[in-house]
């Protein structure tokens, strides 16, 4: 079997309001394309800042590539691209330029590396452009192409497809599964749209209200509890975990 890349021990965090998530252990191995999928405020957004070291656990580690993100986290982030909510770029800057901006912390990085990314997320014909006139598509492929800048082994990627349209979101789509296939590449893609993630990935988190309810491999998951559907699995463990917690509070 192949290394584990990412390793989740019992994370925890709790906000303020007492929202959050509880105990997260999970484990993504090379080459995997790992879906995290959940409703709306389930706290995917919540665990992926933590697995980049953007915010803190309460209790529980995160580690990449072996390293814990707190303790070592230049190690932990080398081999690492991430792309957490918006891709943030400068709007009165051209795509090329927003890239060229990106590329100076890697001075190692060949001059034809701009032009090679901008041509996987399709965005090399409007390189000169000024990111004001990008659509919400076009700005969050620049997003991926600024993660993919470095050559990662690992990159991690928040609802990739938000605000793509159907054409965007099967060439994102394509383009994930074939950076797997072909360069080993490891993934680890949240959303909430349920046909994408069936459609992507080999590995399955579900998390609904701050817990993991669900994970493993795609068919064993569906087989596993004789459902028809990753859609009617989810919808049962939603189900099952919202009436855990009202119970709870009653
Ligand atoms: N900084 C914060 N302070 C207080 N509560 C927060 C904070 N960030 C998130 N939350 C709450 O924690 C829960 C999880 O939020 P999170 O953003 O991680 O969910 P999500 O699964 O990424 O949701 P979405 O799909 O809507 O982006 C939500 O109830 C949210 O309101």
């Amino acid at each position: 079997m192949s290394e584990p890349i990412i390793q989740l021990d019992s994370l925890s965090k709790t906000y303020k309001n007492g929202r959050g998530v509880h105990n997260i252990s999970l484990e993504v191995r090379r080459g995997e394309v790992y879906g995290f999928f959940g409703p709306n405020g389930a706290g995917k957004t919540t665990v992926m800042k933590m697995l980049v070291g953007l915010s803190q656990a309460d209790t529980g580690s995160a580690r990449l590539f072996g390293y814990d993100v707190i303790t070592h986290f230049t190690q932990a982030m080398q081999k690492t691209g991430v792309l957490i909510e918006t891709a943030e770029a400068f709007e009165y800057m051209s795509g090329s330029a927003n890239l060229a901006l990106a590329a100076r912390f890697y001075p190692e990085l060949g001059k034809g590396r701009i032009d090679e990314v901008l041509e996987l997320v399709g965005l090399l014909p409007y390189k000169q452009e000024k990111v004001a006139g990008y659509s919400l598509g076009m700005k969050q492929r620049l997003g991926l192409a600024a993660a993919l800048l470095s050559k990662p082994e690992l990159l991690i990627l928040d609802e990739p497809t938000n605000g793509l349209d159907i054409e965007g979101m099967v060439d994102m789509r394509e383009l994930m599964v074939s950076l797997a296939r072909e360069q080993g590449m490891t993934f680890f893609i949240s959303s909430h749209m349920i046909q994408e993630m069936e459609l992507m990935c080999s590995r399955i988190g579900i998390i609904v209200e701050g817990r993991l309810v669900r994970e493993g491999a795609l068919n064993e998951l569906v087989d596993g509890v004789h459902v028809a559907s990753l859609e009617q699995l989810f919808m049962a463990s939603v189900k099952q975990e919202r009436g855990k917690a009202a119970h709870v509070h009653v």
